[in-house]
């Protein structure tokens, strides 16, 4: 029998099966290990009720999608945001999968989320909604099952709330439950940083491949969290100029080059931590959607899924993509990048430094032995040139997209360990 195709009308889910049935077909994958890899392993709803501080009772939606344990613990992000849905788990726990393999780490795929916005509740709300969230999946995760790491709006804090709460149900400590600590809870150093030096590394990658200066090269970084931040500042620190930056309150351009590290401190300082009010000497304003089609040579969108489409993708005026953010870049809008000649460096290869960086705090917890941050580093970048040439000689050799060719080598991978341990389990 044919194999039976699924389809969302989830952005997220939508791209990740588009993209995922396309490259099995190119490499002739089973019928049999399609059906398996289009689907969760697990999927855990939970109702997370938390007592607010007005005495009423808010119940919440909260969720755990389990993509693959093949390779080893399914490993993944949190994530706090009102459009958090299971569907949005599942493609992004999918897109783990194939990080986690193309990288090399030994974990399988998983994400999972609250839909709330974090914001509108009090820290003691917050706390409380972590914790009962964390005991409701507690059966379902641990240091050797399914390892959770911070995403949009969650970090240290929720972390330690979950990495306490777990402790706390089981009697013991439980430092490798979670990664994405605060140093003093057996985090790491260098994690913080580490998806955006990972995605800084394969901009300095391709500008190396293609022959092209640093101090020659301009970019607009969508997103100026966690991710989109430690971008702009390692590749201003690298020579590149940083014309264009964003977040929630709009776009902020400057063709002479933004201050990456005032309009941080400017976040920093900001009740919201948001850009809002920042200004410097030729900054211009503008609509959080405009700043994409600004004339750059790299666009890195750090934020959302989708933002590239079929009604933008002829628009842009950059030459590379290089994808912070999971899933930015539609199907649809991918093909007219295609036609275009736009390059891009897709999520799971560019962002992968974040879950290579949680792979090295895990084992720090698990031998309760601690690196340096330039241990870290040291560590970390080699990787990520690594990849980024495995995928960019795939490519070449080919004669494949960058997306198709990590495509292909993640399933790769995980296709050998099902067709050896097989599925009963
Ligand atoms: N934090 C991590 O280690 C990793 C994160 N990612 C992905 O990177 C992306 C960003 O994650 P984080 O930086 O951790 O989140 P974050 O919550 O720290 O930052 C998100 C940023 O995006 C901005 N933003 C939200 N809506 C926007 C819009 N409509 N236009 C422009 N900017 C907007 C926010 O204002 C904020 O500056 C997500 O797709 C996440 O899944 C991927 C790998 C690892
Ligand atoms: O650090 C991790 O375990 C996962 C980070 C993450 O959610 C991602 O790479 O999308």
């Amino acid at each position: 029998m044919a194999v039976q195709k699924r389809t969302s009308t989830n952005v997220l889910l939508h791209t990740a099966l588009q993209n995922f049935y396309s490259a099995a077909e190119e490499m002739g994958l089973e019928d049999g290990l399609v059906e398996v890899l289009s689907r969760p392993e697990r999927a855990i709803c939970v109702s997370v009720p938390v007592k607010m501080d007005d005495g009423s009772v808010r119940v919440f939606n909260g969720y755990r999608v389990q993509h693959s344990t093949v390779c080893g613990p399914a490993k993944g992000g949190l994530r706090f945001h009102p459009d958090v849905n299971l569907e949005e788990c599942e493609a992004l726990a999918s897109l783990m999968t194939w990080k986690c393999s193309l990288a090399g780490i030994p974990y399988g795929g998983g994400k999972g989320g609250i839909a709330v916005d974090p914001f509108e509740l009090s820290p003691r709300e917050r706390e409380m909604m972590t914790r009962t969230f964390a005991a409701r999946i507690a059966p379902f995760i641990g240091d050797w099952t399914d390892v959770p790491a911070p995403d949009v709006n969650t970090g240290g804090p929720e972390m330690v709330w979950i990495m306490d709460t777990i402790s706390k149900l089981r009697g013991k400590l439980e430092p490798g439950v979670v990664t994405g600590k605060p140093i003093t809870y057996w985090g790491s150093k260098g994690r913080t940083a580490a998806t955006g030096l990972g995605v800084s590394t394969c901009v300095l990658e391709l500008l190396k491949r293609k022959g092209i200066d640093p101090k020659d090269a301009t970019v607009i970084v969508q997103g100026f969290g966690n991710v989109g931040h430690y971008n702009a500042l390692f590749l201003q620190q690298a020579g590149c100029k940083i014309v264009g930056i964003s977040d929630i309150t709009g776009g902020y351009y400057n063709p002479k080059g933004i201050d990456v590290v005032a309009a941080k401190a400017h976040v920093e300082k900001h009740p919201k931590r948001i850009l809002e009010g920042y200004d410097e000497p030729g900054l211009q304003k503008m609509d959080g959607n405009a700043i994409l089609e600004q004339e750059c040579l790299v666009l890195s969108p750090c934020a959302l899924e989708g933002v590239i489409n079929e009604k933008n993708a002829g628009k842009l005026k950059c030459k590379y993509i290089v994808e912070g953010a999971n899933g930015p870049t539609k199907p649809e809008g991918d093909k007219i990048l295609d036609e275009r000649g736009i390059l891009v460096v897709p999520d799971f290869l560019a962002n992968s430094g974040g879950v290579i960086g949680s792979y090295f705090e895990w084992v720090q917890d698990l031998a309760g032995f601690f690196w340096t941050e330039e241990e870290y580093n040291s560590r970390l970048v080699p990787i990520m040139k690594d990849n980024f040439k495995r995928v960019w000689d795939y490519a070449e050799e080919h004669n494949v997209k960058m997306r198709r060719a990590a495509f292909l080598v993640a399933i790769k991978r995980v296709a050998d360990g099902l067709r050896t341990k097989g599925f009963f389990l």
